[in-house]
């Protein structure tokens, strides 16, 4: 008779651990005593208690060994929106999820959280209040949105209680924190380039921010909720700060903690919007001859000009979920971990 040895509950793996939010995951995993193996293509760390599989998720048997003997698995890797190539988010982010659930299945991994976004339903016009009952977006605003679509309806489709695989997705909406690569850095890099002056619109419209630890918190309650007879199998959360902010009051909290000036004109919306559209079909249509990535592209102003927030009460019923760090302190803990980025230094 042979004996299946049941993995330990407290054993994961984080595939895209070494990113952003996968290490600020994996740090709070290890605080709650999980074990944690990492898999990415590159290392960007090094921890006590981590051990790390370097490979591409695309490739199977470069993921089993990092399966192997684990309960539960997070899903948080994706090439960077800012690649802007559809080949490469095709296959990371749909062929390389069906590979992560097919090793999942072999493996004997009984949980897979994947980290989506509350952008799957943003087709650039104004969202208040969201639920997860809006309809995927039907024309996504560039081709990260339409990959992660078809990601989060693989992983939810894939919640099966016979064959012992259960998952769920969590949506976070403009994470920031410390060590972000994208949002502060984009940032200081425009207002450096004196291109921070200016306000998209009336500067009224509203977004979700969420403090990097406020996903996780999200993550690991829903890992830790996600059993065969909760309601939580095969479905979306929204994980926000609960804080609606104005999108220019945030941009300009952000650069003003770093000694920058807040931006004080403004702008049209139709006219920079029409603009970037514009600057985005020349650089298509020059590609061939000249590469230049504009500051400002059509996804970048929808995301500037319009409110674009959602509603977390899902999750705080069926997930006990409650932003653990509120939007001011999250502001001043990250305006703080960026010295080298501050004017003048
Ligand atoms: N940053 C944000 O504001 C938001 C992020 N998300 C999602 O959160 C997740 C994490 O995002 P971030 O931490 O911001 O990004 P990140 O770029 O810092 O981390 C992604 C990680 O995935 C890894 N990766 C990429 N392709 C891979 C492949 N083929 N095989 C193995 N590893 C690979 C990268 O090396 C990187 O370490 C992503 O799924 C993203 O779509 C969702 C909503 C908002
Ligand atoms: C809420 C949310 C999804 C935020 C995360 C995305 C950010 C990384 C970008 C969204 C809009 C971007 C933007 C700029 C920088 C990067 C973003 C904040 C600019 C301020 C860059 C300089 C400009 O010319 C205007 C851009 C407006 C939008």
């Amino acid at each position: 008779m042979t004996t299946r040895v049941r993995p330990s509950t407290k054993r994961c793996a984080v595939i895209g651990g070494s990113g952003f939010l996968g290490r600020h995951l994996v740090e709070k995993l290890l605080d709650r005593g999980y074990s944690v193996s990492v898999f990415d293509i590159r290392q960007s760390y090094e921890l006590p208690g981590v051990a790390f599989h370097l490979g591409d998720l695309c490739d199977k048997q470069a993921l089993l060994p990092a399966m192997k003997d684990v309960s539960l698995v997070f899903h948080c890797a994706s090439p960077a929106p800012a690649s802007d190539d559809r080949g490469l988010f095709e296959r990371v982010n749909i062929q390389g999820t069906r590979i992560v659930i097919q090793a999942c299945i072999e493996a004997g991994v009984q949980k897979l959280v994947l980290t989506s976004s509350a952008s799957v339903v943003f087709e650039g016009t104004d969202i208040k209040n969201g639920r997860e009952d809006l309809p995927y977006a039907k024309k996504p605003i560039d081709y990260y949105t339409e990959t992660k679509i078809q990601q989060e309806k693989l992983v939810l489709e894939a919640c099966d209680k016979e064959k012992g695989l259960l998952t769920v997705a969590i949506r976070p909406h403009g994470i920031f924190g410390p060590r972000d690569p994208q949002l502060v850095p984009i940032l200081v890099d425009a207002a450096r380039r004196g291109k921070m002056k200016f306000i998209i619109g009336d500067g009224t419209n509203l977004v979700d921010f969420t403090f990097v630890e406020n996903v996780v918190h999200g993550h690991i309650l829903a890992a830790e909720r996600l059993r065969p007879d909760s309601p939580i199998c095969g479905k979306p959360y929204h994980i926000t700060n609960d804080e609606p902010v104005k999108f220019w009051d945030f941009m300009s909290d952000v650069l003003v903690g770093l000694g920058y000036a807040a931006p004080r004109y403004h702008l049209p919306y139709a006219l920079v919007y029409g603009l970037a559209l514009l600057l985005w079909l020349l650089a298509l249509i020059l590609r061939p001859l000249v590469s230049f990535k504009p500051t400002f592209t059509p996804m970048r102003v929808a995301l500037a000009g319009t409110h674009h927030y959602y509603n977390c009460e899902r999750a705080k019923q069926d997930l006990g979920y409650k932003p653990v760090v509120s939007l001011k302190d999250g502001i001043a803990r990250t305006v703080q971990s960026y010295p080298h980025l501050r004017q003048g230094a």
